[in-house]
């Protein structure tokens, strides 16, 4: 492709330098490939800047980067934003993308949205695909990918190819780290969802604000302007990000108890439970629709209706899309039941963050006569503080709490777990995450219930800079195996 074509009108490019071929894009010196343009980016860590040599001598023939680079030896586009630019430019490299895309974001439910709203799809007869956490999951593959939002050459790429193979609706999730670094800038998005905002990635937000706002950015600047607004409607924060959509003149769909059932809004007016299931009595448009959600805990009503209201949003029949909901599967690791010991059940969950884990715990509570254990920890190198509110969170809702590693990295997995166990008084401490597993399933009596958090659908325990094999659903599996041979 030309370099002309990489870049909107207004961009500074030399004439001579228009015609260049450019064979592929790339962010990283070390990557680059002849033929390829070379995006100088600020990061968190170094300033790509210092390595435009290095991509030179590698064989990009064109640079482009904030900042002129007057020693430059190949043509250098000076460009305000290099991320967003990249972002675009990655669109228009990979032109092709799913006629209907719907981007959620939200500290919590990404992944079940995503999911649940690629399902509805399916239900309804669309070729759906949803990207993720959980990586790219499409009817001809399922790819592993290692970021929630993938970096925009890598995503445009994947867009690229599943549409190519027919694929008409996408569900994608936006982090906040995504939707800062400009990752989802070139991608066609019908319409935005939000689940909910609590602590998270305080690592690399300022503050919550500044968290918050990276989300508003779905609704301020990325979704089409004749798109939906899919909002939770039951958080403190949800009146601000219905003024982000507001603002825009968005088409907006508030889903939860506070949403207003007679209009646009998907009302949840009641739910009870029903073994591993829930029953939803809902309204919209005035009329009345009942549920049978096949999921455990009221999380995940919002994250369904979530799902319900982008597939309505993205102009599917609202009774239609009510009526697929009954066969609605978690995600992988999403308060997953994967089995049962002494007729105590044993949940896998992803809940990684002291709100998730709370709520994780409570969706738990009625399915624990007896007693409800918990065995988790937390990440290295990421977060410190919220390990004493997870150990508090923990002590409060669990009457059992074992606590072990969980991506210790390059910290003392000692240290990290002393600062949850500060707080979670009584707690047994077993770093050996197989052994926690084991310790935990075998003291399981009827009437008791098990929730193993934190790594969810993960498949490694990173030490140092090491990605040992790890899954919790296998170390489920070999326990229980063990048990009945
Ligand atoms: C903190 C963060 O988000 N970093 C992302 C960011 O990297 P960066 O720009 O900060 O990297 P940097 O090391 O400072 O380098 C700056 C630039 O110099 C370049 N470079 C560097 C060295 C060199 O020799 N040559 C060279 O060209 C780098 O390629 C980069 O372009 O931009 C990169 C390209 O898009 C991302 O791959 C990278 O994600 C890292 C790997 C990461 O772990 N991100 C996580 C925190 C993340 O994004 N998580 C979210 C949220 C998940 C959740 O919700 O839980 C996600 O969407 O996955």
């Amino acid at each position: 492709m030309k370099l002309r074509d990489l870049f909107s009108d207004d961009a500074a490019i030399e004439p001579q330098a228009e015609a260049v071929d450019v064979k592929g894009l790339s962010v990283d010196s070390r990557a680059v490939k002849p033929g390829d343009l070379f995006f100088a980016l600020a990061g968190s860590k170094t300033d790509g800047s210092r390595f435009i040599d290095a991509a030179i001598n590698a064989g990009a023939v064109a640079v482009a980067g904030d900042r002129a680079s007057p020693d430059c030896r190949v043509p250098f586009i000076v460009t305000p934003n290099p991320r967003r630019a990249l972002a675009q430019a990655a669109a228009r490299f990979y032109p092709r993308q799913p006629a209907t895309i719907a981007a959620v974001t939200g500290t919590s439910g990404k992944t079940s949205v995503a999911a649940f709203t690629r399902q509805i799809w399916e239900r309804l007869g669309h070729a759906s695909a949803s990207i993720g956490t959980i990586g790219l999951v499409s009817p001809k593959r399922t790819v592993y990918g290692s970021l929630t939002t993938p970096d925009p050459i890598a995503l445009h790429k994947q867009l690229d190819e599943i549409a190519g193979e027919g694929v008409t609706h996408l569900a994608f999730e936006a982090s906040s780290h995504g939707l800062d670094q400009f990752r989802l800038d070139g991608v066609r998005i019908a319409a935005g969802g939000f689940t909910n905002l609590t602590r998270d990635h305080m690592d690399y937000h300022p503050d919550v604000g500044h968290y918050l706002a990276a989300k508003l950015r779905l609704f301020r600047d990325l979704v089409a302007p004749d798109g939906a607004a899919v909002i939770s409607a039951d958080h403190d924060c949800s009146p601000e990000v219905i003024d982000a959509a507001r603002s825009r003149s968005l088409r907006i769909i508030a889903v939860g108890r506070n949403a207003d059932g007679a209009g646009e809004g998907i009302r949840l007016v009641g739910a009870t439970v029903e073994g591993y299931a829930q029953n939803l009595a809902l309204a919209h448009r005035g009329r009345s629709y009942t549920v049978k959600l096949p999921l455990v805990g009221e999380f995940q009503i919002e994250n369904a209706l979530v799902a319900a209201g982008l597939a309505i949003g993205t102009g599917s029949e609202p009774a239609d899309v009510f009526a697929t909901l009954q066969h609605l599967e978690g995600a992988k690791g999403r308060l997953e039941l994967v089995g049962e010991h002494n007729g105590a059940p044993i949940f896998v969950d992803y809940a990684h963050k002291p709100d998730a884990l709370a709520k994780s715990l409570q969706a738990l509570r009625p399915y624990a006569k007896r007693k409800l254990v918990v065995i988790f920890g937390a990440g290295g190198d990421r977060d410190a503080g919220k390990r004493p509110i997870m150990g508090a969170i923990a002590a409060e809702n669990a009457d059992h709490v074992i606590v072990t590693d969980d991506n210790p990295r390059s910290e003392n997995p000692e240290t990290i777990r002393a600062a949850i166990l500060a707080t979670a008084r009584g707690a047994s401490d077993i770093g050996d995450r197989a052994e926690a597993i084991r310790t935990g399933i075998s003291a399981l009596q009827p009437g008791d219930a098990l929730l193993i958090a934190g790594k969810g659908h993960e498949t490694g325990q990173i030490v140092g800079d090491k990605v040992l094999p790890f899954s919790d659903h296998e170390a489920v599996a070999a326990v229980l195996a063990a048990r009945v041979s």
